[in-house]
């Protein structure tokens, strides 16, 4: 069976710090995957995106589209993963429901309270601001997740809860057959 752990909340609510956490813990492989690996590594032509060369708005549906259906890929092949994202359009949860139903999904929620985001963001100067008031407001808004943790507790300490619940093999989130 191959695993994906599903970290989602808020921009700048930690996701990618405890999913290093995690994944230099746990007792098997897992890729670590975000969209921020992406960006970063220079797959979009983001200058040109910016210069308004190309419409990113009009490019956006099948970015998200292709990233979504290469995580079912990477786990078909038997890559188990750390996933982090933020599902900020209604569409996403179904088709990944869709997508990574063959496989054992474990959905953690990480909040984390507004100051302490906007804190973050301001902080980071690389993020838009207002990114993380804005998915403050929505990211967790009838979501059903295995776990739900807070990022005031640490990466440490929650990438330790998250060992515990995700061994512990009980899955009740809205990914759960
Ligand atoms: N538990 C924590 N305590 C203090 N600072 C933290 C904690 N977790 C993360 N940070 C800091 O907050 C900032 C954002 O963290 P991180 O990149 O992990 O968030 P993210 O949710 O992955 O953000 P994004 O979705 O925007 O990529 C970083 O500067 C990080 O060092």
């Amino acid at each position: 069976m191959t695993h994906i752990i599903f970290l989602h909340g808020a921009s700048s609510s930690g996701k990618s710090t405890l999913a290093r956490a995690l994944q230099a813990r746990i007792e098997l492989p897992f890729w670590h995957v975000s969209i921020d690996h992406l960006r970063d590594a220079g797959v979009l032509p983001l200058q040109r995106y910016r210069r308004g060369d190309f419409d990113w708005q009009a490019a956006r549906p099948a970015f998200f589209k292709g990233f979504h259906a290469s995580l079912a890929a990477y786990a078909s092949a038997g890559n188990n993963l750390i996933l982090e994202h933020i599902l900020d359009d209604d569409a996403w949860l179904p088709e990944l429901q869709a997508l990574l139903a063959p496989f054992d999904v474990y959905f953690v929620g990480l909040h984390c309270p507004l100051t302490v985001l906007n804190e973050r963001e301001a902080a980071r100067g690389d993020r838009p601001v207002g990114s993380a008031q804005r998915d403050f407001e929505t990211v967790h808004l009838g979501k059903n997740y295995d776990l739900e943790l807070q990022s005031l507790d640490g990466a440490e300490r929650n990438s330790d809860l998250i060992l515990r619940g995700w061994r512990g093999g009980a899955r009740n989130s809205d990914f759960a057959q």
